[in-house]
């Protein structure tokens, strides 16, 4: 069987659940664009074509932004528990369609069936802890400033919220920002990313599915960012952007929403350092740096992306990675038995290819991999580099791939100087048995999320997001709520 016909064979399972849309989301309604203009979808994998999406431009942007407009002040006058009751029907139907799911986005994605199945449950978390959260919005009553007076702040729904999200996570990244803000009563406009939009349609079906009432929840499936991104970020009635993306495009729509003062959450790029002292433990310091650099092939916006590895434990923490990813298989999202896919596109193997290229130009060596795999197409071979300097391009850019640039450090000042010596903050990792080092280099790295002996950090329970130039605001957890209220100030006099 073909590789285009595997997809499709696959694909029949998720139409048979009746997850596989190819239409937009808007007012509770399926709809095509107003040209009838369409865009492909393609499994990385193979390049074969899952389908055809609709591609859809301003006027129809301007549509879904007036649908949720209209859908707010029913929305926000349910009673959070309400609110809740509907989240908490999303949630369950969710995970009753994780296999037909988790399908459906390694066919877009790529990634491995296994890691698929974990975002949908792991997207779903957010659901549940969003649905809870709902029922805690709680105000303040604050001692007055004199006695005749009474002061309180609520805490009410900004209002409409437009959602751009990635591909590499194309489920999760919905539902951390969507849960949060149907749960504080605000309705949504989804811009999915042009590569994974289906993930994103078949969430709106078992939304509609859960009785989210027509125009809470909307998604707008478009090849054209700018013109989508440029209605959402310059409309005065969307009163929040939340973005997950790059940290050029982050800049970009932080500008657009200057325009009209809206508040914005910015889940950017990263250049995690992975810290190993010489005090570490090796296996699991191993075992973490493969969880957290391998993950979705690279392809996370927390994956290691500079491993710092102590003079005293080079060699043998090199030694050791090398024999666990030269066991790393690489093979097609669908087929079960691999851990790791294909990249994204053309242009994500490209830019792995060269930052590779580079480093080896200027003196690092390929302990593991280091080029394009045998099977072809966007797959590139699980890397080792050694020898690598921070004057590499390597160094100063998120790879976005399956490679781990290994750097040495000498002492502790040293470990938290490189690590921080970068405009991003989003997560970093170190190993350490020694207990005043574990507190003073977890002070001393100027990131959102530290992960301490620990390879991987994401869970809903927990406030994601970073400093510097990898972003503003937090989601999940309970501050996950926060970006999507605004605090109103009651001063009552005359008592
Ligand atoms: O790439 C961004 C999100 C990664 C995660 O939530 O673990």
């Amino acid at each position: 069987m073909s590789q285009g016909s595997k997809s499709e064979a696959a694909l029949a399972s998720v139409r048979a659940a009746g997850l596989l849309k190819d239409k937009a989301f808007v007012a509770g309604q399926w709809i095509a664009a107003d040209s009838g203009a369409t865009f492909p979808v393609h499994d990385p994998a193979s390049g074969a074509e899952l389908a055809r999406v609709a591609d859809l431009g301003a006027a129809e942007t301007d549509r879904a932004i007036a649908a949720a407009a209209a859908a707010w002040p029913a929305w926000r006058a349910l009673t959070a528990k309400e609110r809740a009751t509907r989240l908490k029907a999303w949630h369950a139907l969710i995970l009753a369609h994780q296999e037909p799911l988790a399908v459906l986005m390694s066919a877009e994605n790529g990634k491995p069936i296994a890691e698929a199945r974990g975002e949908i449950a792991y997207g779903a978390s957010f659901v549940e802890w969003f649905a809870e959260e709902a029922k805690r919005q709680y105000g303040e009553v604050i001692p007055a400033h004199g006695t005749d007076k009474r002061l309180l702040v609520l805490r009410q729904p900004i209002g409409v919220v437009a959602a751009i999200t990635p591909w590499n996570f194309p489920s999760a990244m919905i539902t951390r920002k969507v849960a949060p803000a149907l749960a504080a009563g605000c309705p949504v406009v989804i811009k999915p990313a042009e590569d994974t939009p289906l993930s994103a349609l078949a969430l709106a079906e078992l939304a509609l599915q859960a009785g989210l009432p027509a125009g809470v929840f909307n998604v707008v499936t478009s090849s054209d960012p700018r013109a989508v991104g440029g209605r959402l970020t310059e409309s005065p009635v969307v009163r929040k952007l939340s973005f997950t993306g790059s940290t050029e495009v982050g800049k970009i729509l932080m500008a657009q929403c200057a325009g009209t003062v809206k508040k914005v959450s910015l889940e950017l790029g990263g250049n995690a350092p992975f810290i190993v002292f010489d005090d570490a433990d090796l296996d699991a310091a191993v075992a973490g740096a493969i969880a957290s650099k391998y993950r979705n092939a690279g392809q996370t916006c927390v994956c290691a992306n500079r491993l710092l590895i102590q003079d005293g434990v080079y060699d043998a923490f090199a030694e050791k990675l090398a024999a666990h990813v030269r066991t790393i298989q690489v093979g097609p999202a669908l087929e079960g038995g691999f851990q790791q896919g294909p990249l994204i596109n053309a242009e994500g193997l490209a830019k792995v290819e060269a930052l590779v290229g580079d480093a080896l130009a200027h003196g690092a060596c390929a302990l593991v991999g280091g080029k394009r795999h045998a099977l072809g197409g966007t797959f590139f071979e699980p890397t080792i580099l050694t020898n690598v300097t921070d004057s590499m391009r390597i160094a100063r850019e998120e790879i976005f791939g399956p490679v781990a640039p290994l750097y040495r450090f000498s002492t502790e000042e040293e470990a938290v100087r490189l690590a921080n010596d970068t405009p991003f903050g989003l997560a970093a990792y170190f190993y350490s048995r020694d207990i005043g080092r574990v507190w003073r280099v977890a002070e001393g790295l100027e990131y959102g999320i530290v992960g301490i002996n620990e390879g991987i950090i994401s869970t809903e329970v927990a406030p994601f997001g970073g400093v510097k130039e990898s972003g503003i605001g937090r989601e999940g957890s309970r501050h996950g709520l926060d970006d999507f209220t605004e605090l109103k100030y009651l001063c009552m006099g005359g008592i």
